[in-house]
């Protein structure tokens, strides 16, 4: 060490000479500066803690409801619960983790707003939370749905929602999935198969076939007096049904032995684990993540799930390709009628054709399956019910050992039993909530241009529902199970099961009162209606009818009132198999 010595000293400094401040040359300056700075790790932790705890503060004071970076939405009020920098996110896990049922959370949070100041509160809400694009918007009222589902029908999409959490099993080009001229090639095809000759003929063939099935095996359950779960019989006549209407497929599900119900139906059990997987991913964004873990059990299913829903549609689709290769292919396939056909006929590849056969199974099985299991329950506790659909039976389809199967046509002389299957769709409606994602900015106006006539067929209101703003990104959701149970939309018995609210007097005669699509929403509305809405209300009234005017349905009434059914959230709504009820059937009395 060298330097220059205050006191006028030369030469070398001794090794073990005092420090003398301001003598060295600038480098040796420094490093004793940064000497002086080193902080050990307990100084490093508590600067850091209260950096972070500052930037927490300032973040806390900016969004104090909302997720962190979401925007401010003051003009729709937010669902109870809500915490600075986390928003609504407890109050999704609570629904994800199966806490809390989600439809029902939804359903009271829209009471609890609604009934706010006198009945006066608001029908739209909005809620943050890591997932569906950071904000979901609840728009609960027709008139929001119809401008999201027709007015601006562009700007709301299934978009990465649905091909994130749906792709991998229903394909990114299912109809389900799908947007812009990929669903429209789809659809168009599609609806070849719902025409009236078809139902006239194909449709009407296959659903009588399997009424003989279903009628053969309630007659032996009748012998044996044995219970059967009831869903799980309906899941098996509209699945038997469906393969047949639509690939000419048997699989032979539907057995006329009570015996061969013990065995599950494979693909019906992959397909209901990946639907409620499915559903689960919308609300929880590291599931998709976490199922990727090797060690992740979810995950595993799901895997496992998918391989034999492959398994089961590539033999369905190898079938026919090499029937049509060697010209063995006949019936319904050979005229086109069928929906794998008319799909074949636009040179769909055997891959492509995979998401073709899932997405029409979850539609034509789940669905029509489902609403009868509810209907089913409905009717436990309603005997003037069943009584006024006997009555109509006997009449239109003739009674005892005369007595047919329904056919299509039937369907407008039987008012009452199109009303019950319309009044069960309203109440358990199968696809029980839904979600869109915005493409761009928008401002949903409830009165906006073609608002009157949908205004004018809505019950009196006492809300002024405000615009609501929706940012590029975002979801827009609504809930036809909540939307059910809300006195403003289906007045004040909106809660009890009645078909008569289905029914008019028209030219002295019963028949089906019409509401709009977007009141009567569980087929959907908009250019996105259901396909299958009068397939669905067939094959459900005649299922009733056949099953009525044979049998006695016998319940355990105690049962059934200690334990009554409770939906499972899924994609679709079915009951919870923890909940299932069983039934006997005698002949009917
Ligand atoms: C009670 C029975 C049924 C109900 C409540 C129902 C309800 C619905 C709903 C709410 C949608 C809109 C789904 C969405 O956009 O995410 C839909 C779409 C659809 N439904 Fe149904 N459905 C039923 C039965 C059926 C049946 C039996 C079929 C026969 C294949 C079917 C075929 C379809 C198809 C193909 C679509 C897609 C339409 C599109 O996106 O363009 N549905 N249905």
């Amino acid at each position: 060490m060298s330097g220059q010595c205050p006191l006028g000293f030369k030469g070398q400094m001794p090794a073990a000479h005092p420090p003398v401040p301001g003598m060295f040359r600038s480098d040796v300056h420094r490093v004793s500066l940064l000497e002086s700075l080193r902080l050990d790790w307990k100084d490093w932790a508590m600067f850091s803690l209260d950096g972070l705890f500052v930037v927490l503060v300032l973040l806390a004071l900016a969004y104090p409801k909302r997720l962190v970076f979401t925007h401010a939405r003051k003009s729709v009020p937010t669902i109870a619960g809500a915490l600075p920098l986390i928003g609504n996110t407890l109050w999704i896990l609570r629904c994800s983790t199966g806490k809390d049922k989600l439809l029902d959370a939804i359903l009271r949070e829209q009471r609890n707003e609604l009934d706010r100041a006198d009945g006066q509160g608001n029908f739209p809400l909005t809620a943050t939370f890591p997932a569906l694009g950071g904000r979901i918007t609840v728009l609960n009222h027709p008139l929001y749905i119809a401008h999201v589902q027709k007015t601006n029908f562009e700007n709301y999409v299934k978009g990465s929602l649905f091909r994130n959490a749906m792709g991998d099993v229903l394909g990114l080009h299912g109809i389900f999935v799908a947007d812009g001229d990929v669903w429209k090639r789809q659809r168009k095809m599609a609806s070849h198969i719902f025409s009236v000759a078809n139902f006239n003929s194909h449709i009407q063939t296959t659903v009588h076939h399997d009424l003989g099935k279903l009628d053969k095996l309630l007659g032996a359950l009748a012998s044996s007096g044995r219970r059967v779960e009831l869903q799980d019989l309906f899941f098996r006549f509209t699945l038997d049904t469906f393969t047949t209407m639509a690939f000419s497929a048997d699989i032979d599900c539907l057995p006329t032995d009570p015996a061969a119900l013990e065995k599950s139906v494979e693909f019906a059990v992959a397909f209901d684990s990946t639907q409620s997987i499915m559903d689960n991913r919308f609300v929880d964004p590291l599931k998709g993540v976490l199922e990727y873990l090797p060690w992740n059990a979810q995950g595993r299913k799901m895997r496992d799930s998918i391989r034999r829903l492959k398994r089961f549609c590539y033999a369905t689709i190898d079938k026919r390709i090499e029937a049509r290769e060697k010209g063995t292919a006949g019936g319904a396939e050979k005229g086109g009628k069928d929906l794998l056909e008319l799909f074949i006929q636009q040179g769909l590849s055997r891959e492509e054709l995979l998401p073709v056969v899932l997405n029409f199974i979850i539609a034509g099985r789940d669905t029509t399956a489902q609403t009868l299991a509810w209907l089913f329950w409905e009717l436990a506790t309603k005997p003037d019910v069943v009584a006024k659909l006997r009555a109509e039976a006997d009449e239109v389809l003739g009674a005892g050992d005369d007595a047919r199967p329904m056919n299509y046509d039937d369907l407008k002389q039987m008012p009452y039993t199109h009303a019950t299957f319309y009044e069960a769709s309203r109440l358990h409606p199968a696809v029980p909530k839904n979600v869109k994602q915005v493409v761009a900015d928008d401002v949903i106006r409830p009165y906006g241009p073609g608002s009157a006539e949908l205004l004018a067929a809505l019950p009196e209101q006492k809300q002024r529902l405000p615009d609501v703003i929706v940012k590029k990104g975002e979801s827009v959701v609504w809930a036809d199970y909540a939307m059910a149970r809300l006195p403003e939309l289906w007045g004040a018995d909106c809660c009890e099961f009645k078909p008569e609210r289905f029914l008019e007097e028209k030219d002295g005669r019963q028949s089906i009162k019409t509401f709009s699509p977007f009141i009567f929403h569980s087929f959907n509305a908009g250019p996105r209606l259901c396909l299958g809405q009068t397939l669905a209300t067939y094959e459900g009234a005649a299922v009733t009818a056949q099953i009525l005017r044979s049998f006695d349905v016998v319940y355990d009434h105690e049962k059934l009132r200690a334990k009554p059914p409770v939906y499972a959230d899924s994609l679709t709504h079915p009951i919870d198999p923890a909940f299932v009820y069983h039934v006997s059937f005698k002949p009917r009395a």
